[in-house]
């Protein structure tokens, strides 16, 4: 007997928590795990109009929001370019949304990317 239907994971979602998963781990500090809001942030809702995170991302994968690698991608790139726009370089912020930035890049480059979907058959 399988996973009930609504929690059957399809290859696509395996593959997306897998990248999640890996990316995450990158964040060790947890910036990026959780939504910022206005009080960490000052006046970070009126400057970041499509705010992105990690749990964020998380959610979306296990409600099959995403139909595609390319979706997940640049909600991640969103996410730390959201860090970069938001941050001065100078900050710890910044820097750790470049640093994850380069990560993803590698990860979820296009051959990676075309690689996945063989995989997924
Ligand atoms: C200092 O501990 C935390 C804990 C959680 C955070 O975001 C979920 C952040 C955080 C994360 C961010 C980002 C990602 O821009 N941020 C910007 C300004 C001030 N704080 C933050 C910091």
């Amino acid at each position: 007997v399988g996973l009930s239907k609504e929690l059957e994971l399809s290859p696509l979602q395996l593959c997306l928590e897998n990248l999640h998963r890996t990316l995450q781990r990158k964040d060790t500090q947890g910036f990026f795990a959780y939504p910022v809001n206005d009080t960490i942030a000052p006046g970070y809702s009126n400057i970041i109009t499509h705010p992105m995170d990690f749990s964020s991302m998380k959610y979306k994968i296990d409600s099959k929001e995403y139909h595609t690698l390319e979706k997940f991608r640049s909600d991640f790139f969103l996410m730390c370019n959201n860090a970069m726009v938001y941050n001065a370089p100078e900050t710890i912020y910044y820097k750790a949304a470049k640093k994850l930035m380069q990560s993803g890049c590698k990860l979820l480059a296009p051959d990676k990317i075309i690689s996945m979907y063989r995989g997924i058959g």
